[in-house]
């Protein structure tokens, strides 16, 4: 079977956040704060008064910008997943994304065709660097030659916080157009 699985980048050290990056990620670039919905209480691992929590789950989160916000670590103790209605309302948020039930673990995953098997691994290459600087990693998979698929999920905790939206948002920001097989022309 022609597949080539590459392993998860699973190998960066421990980050600190800086103070400015959790004040950032809280509070967005813009001031437009959405109620996390009434399962509020089941996603959030912390009260309000902690709102500078490292956890993935945070008790108040602009859907807007999720780009421009950090990934936090993934090793704090009280990280729970988020249930799959606040996952729902964040998936609108990553166009092209979609969200599936693996075995009881919630992930992320979208895919593309790229023109050639070197051109995928270049796609890789752009989306390590962004994982790097996160500290947040995908599973990257390249199948039969040239279809790219990417997986995301919070592996700590085996379901997803808001850093895998993060992820997601910021791949769907990086400039791959060079590299992806173009559509035919219809008929
Ligand atoms: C300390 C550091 O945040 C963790 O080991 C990170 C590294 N990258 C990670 N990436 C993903 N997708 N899930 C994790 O749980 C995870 N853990």
């Amino acid at each position: 079977m022609s597949r080539l699985l590459l392993p998860t980048l699973f190998s960066i050290s421990r980050k600190q956040v800086p103070a400015a990056s959790l004040f950032h990620n809280l509070y967005g670039r813009h001031k437009s704060f959405v109620h996390w919905t009434s399962e509020m209480s089941q996603d959030s691992v912390r009260s309000s008064t902690n709102v500078g929590s490292v956890s993935g789950a945070r008790t108040f989160c602009s859907l807007e910008d999720l780009s421009a916000k950090k990934c936090v670590p993934c090793n704090a103790k009280d990280l729970r997943p988020m249930t799959e209605q606040s996952a729902q309302e964040l998936l609108q948020k990553v166009v092209g994304w979609e969200m599936a039930n693996d075995n009881g673990t919630l992930k992320l995953h979208r895919s593309w065709i790229v023109k050639s098997f070197t051109k995928g691994l270049d796609f890789f290459k752009r989306v390590a660097d962004i994982a790097e600087s996160e500290g947040h990693h995908p599973d990257l998979h390249l199948v039969g030659w040239n279809n790219v698929k990417i997986e995301i999920w919070t592996h700590a905790i085996d379901g997803l916080t808001e850093n895998d939206f993060i992820l997601a948002a910021k791949i769907n920001e990086l400039q791959v157009e060079d590299l992806l097989r173009k559509k035919k022309a219809a008929q």
